[in-house]
């Protein structure tokens, strides 16, 4: 990794004199120079001001209708050996692969300009923090790294007092002069067939082209702050987490911090802004997407959230289901995708229990209630998003940019699953946690490519994520839980079960402080729960339920743990880590042998449930 501020300019040197841009403007991250990009993006029509009285200093970009969500199929990790990359990973040979980069990033930026960002993951200096430079030929992504990550002149510093930092490169993938001099008209999203979002592990370094989506193209995100990091978290022992961080405070001052892994579009951003419904429990946010945690030599595991903004979904999020993000979204806010209102304000299904009637969609076109049940076109795209500063939400911890971090009490690790998996269940040790972790599943969403509802494993919700071969992350996870003495409780959630009807049979969101409450009081041993096959769950009167209406043959069913089901679940975890290869730790087939045998005793005692 490079270090200090010559080889930072020896970087830009090098990707200037390969990329051609007609410019190149270090960023430090001012309101004026801010302002700046703003107006020129207004100006080449990548964004639309919303009515200042409605959504003051707030924005609309379209993007391109083929550049909304993560290309996976693109993202390569280049380790130099292929096993080191894993069965879940495309890999890439590192000198092949960097033969093409050079070839498509030869003059790319031709007739633009290259700014260069430089950044800090956590809080300027933090114990736990990290710096990189993102060089890019993208205001969007510069305006957009200054929300999501601290950018500019305190970065800079960090650099400059010899702090290692990781290169990124993007570009757009769009040059507007060819090859043959020819000038070509700049269109409000550029973008290209082609993509490449590759990682260097070894070197720690990020080569991203042709996409100017969210997690392609803000390279502190899910390219640095999870795959170039988890490489180094495992060199360092420590772990480098897709998941949300929330403390929650007890009215008589006990205090939880709760770290949660959910795959894309799986509740993350909701259960980080969650309003309890609980009298005697607050819920405070630290972040929503990324968690760095780190063993202390107190023995416990502390954690920091690296970014400094959400990048949140924003089709589903309202006033019932998250009323914390729509209070966060009042002013200074980036929309990508979402719908246009005829006087100048967003909406995007969900926000509101029945739309307005007009819009102009995300592709720019006319949108009525009538067309949409006629075509079956939403108004926001499904993936549509929101880059926002996370001090806007109301509900920010005041501890949240502590560099120290907090202590872990409880980690969740859930998915999108319509059959099966309960509503909760409390592993007995970390061995479990981490075989929860290893086996999640969920039903695919919007926020990547690929058939959406269809069932695939995302162990610790890190499978698009994971920067080197993940039973080797498994076994990692087990040799940091062996160094604590203090280790997090470790829960299995699913907010997403089905009935025959189809509804959701728990009404999840603000009440999923009940379970969040139950998880707390079993993990002290206040209440004894009943031991299962799959770990110990909330018998249903331990759960305070107080001021809800839930039907009791719904909560059952929530609750149930189905040995034929499981049995044939434990067979699809046998086949999974059948073809994850021989790196599979031994301890992770224990936890099924276990599983197997403790089903097998259920079945043997029809009464039970
Ligand atoms: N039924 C149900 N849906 C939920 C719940 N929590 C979130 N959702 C829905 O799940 C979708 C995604 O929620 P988010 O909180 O944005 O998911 P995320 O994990 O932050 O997603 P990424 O930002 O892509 O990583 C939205 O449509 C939500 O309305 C819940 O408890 N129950
Ligand atoms: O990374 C992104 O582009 C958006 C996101 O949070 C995810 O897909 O998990
Ligand atoms: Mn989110």
């Amino acid at each position: 990794m490079p270090r200090g501020l010559g080889a930072a300019e020896q970087f830009v040197a090098d990707i200037a004199a390969l990329t051609q841009p007609d410019a190149v403007v270090w960023c430090n991250g001012s309101d004026a120079e801010h302002a700046r990009l703003i107006g020129q993006m207004i100006d080449a029509g990548t964004l639309v001001p919303l009515n200042p009285d409605l959504r003051p200093d707030s924005f609309l970009a379209r993007s391109d209708p083929r550049d909304v969500a993560r290309a996976e199929s693109a993202t390569f990790i280049c380790s130099a050996r292929e096993e080191d990359a894993g069965p879940t990973n495309n890999w890439a040979e590192p000198t092949q692969m960097r033969n093409t980069l050079h070839e498509v990033f030869t003059g790319c930026m031709r007739g633009r300009t290259l700014y260069v960002v430089p950044f800090s993951m956590g809080p300027v200096g933090g114990r736990l923090s990290q710096v990189g430079i993102e060089i890019t030929d993208s205001p969007y992504v510069v305006a957009s790294m200054r929300i999501m990550t601290r950018i500019g002149a305190p970065a800079m510093r960090e650099i400059a007092a010899g702090a290692r930092w990781v290169p990124a490169v993007h570009s757009v993938g769009m040059p507007l002069v060819t090859s043959g001099g020819t000038r070509v008209q700049d269109v409000p999203w550029p973008c290209s067939e082609t993509k490449y979002i590759t990682h260097f592990p070894e070197g720690r370094e990020i080569w991203s082209f042709g996409s100017g989506y969210g997690g392609n193209a803000l390279l502190g995100k899910k390219c640095y702050a999870l795959r170039i990091a988890s490489a180094i978290a495992r060199d360092e022992g420590w772990l480098a987490e897709h998941m949300l961080l929330i403390r929650l405070t007890h009215t008589d001052g006990r205090r939880y911090h709760v770290a949660a892994a959910f795959p894309s579009a799986c509740g993350k951003t909701n259960l980080a802004m969650l309003r309890s419904v609980l009298p005697e429990w607050t819920v405070s946010t630290f972040g929503d997407d990324i968690v760095w945690m780190r063993p202390g030599t107190d023995g416990r595991l502390w954690a920091i959230n690296p970014e400094a903004g959400f990048f949140g979904v924003a089709p589903g999020t309202g006033e019932s289901t998250n009323p914390t993000a729509v209070r966060t979204l009042t002013q200074n806010v980036i929309f990508t995708n979402v719908a246009l209102t005829d006087d100048g304000d967003v909406w995007w299904e969900g926000l509101t229990d029945s739309p307005p009637a007009h819009l102009t969609d995300w592709q720019g076109q006319e949108w009525t209630p009538e067309i949409a049940a006629e075509t079956g076109r939403t108004a926001a795209h499904p993936n549509a998003r929101f880059t926002v500063a996370a001090e806007q939400c109301p509900l920010i911890d005041s501890d949240w940019e502590d560099g120290d971090g907090v202590p872990v009490d409880l980690i969740l690790f859930g998915g999108r699953r319509a059959s099966n998996v309960p509503l909760a269940a409390l592993a007995r040790d970390w061995h479990q946690g981490v075989f929860y972790g290893a086996t999640i599943a969920s039903e695919r969403t919007a926020a990547a490519e690929g058939t959406v509802g269809e069932l695939r494993r995302d162990p610790f919700a890190m499978l698009p994520f994971c920067g080197y071969h993940m039973a080797d992350y498994w076994a990692h996870w087990l040799q940091v839980g062996d160094s604590l003495t203090r280790p997090p409780a470790v829960a299995a959630v699913n907010w997403f079960r089905k009935g025959p009807d189809g509804q959701f049979l728990w009404p999840g969101f603000a009440e999923n402080i009940r379970v969040l409450d139950w998880l707390l009081r079993q993990s002290e041993g206040q209440v004894p729960g009943r031991a299962c096959a799959v770990g110990t769950l909330p018998e249903p009167e331990e759960l305070n339920l107080d001021g809800l209406e839930l039907d009791p043959a719904d909560l059952r069913e929530v609750l149930r743990v189905d040995a034929a089901g499981w049995t044939s679940e434990a067979d699809g975890i046998a086949d999974y880590f059948t073809s994850m290869g021989t790196a599979v730790p031994k301890v992770l087939w224990e936890e099924l042998a276990r599983l197997r045998a403790a089903l097998a005793a259920q079945t043997a005692q029809p009464s039970s449930r």
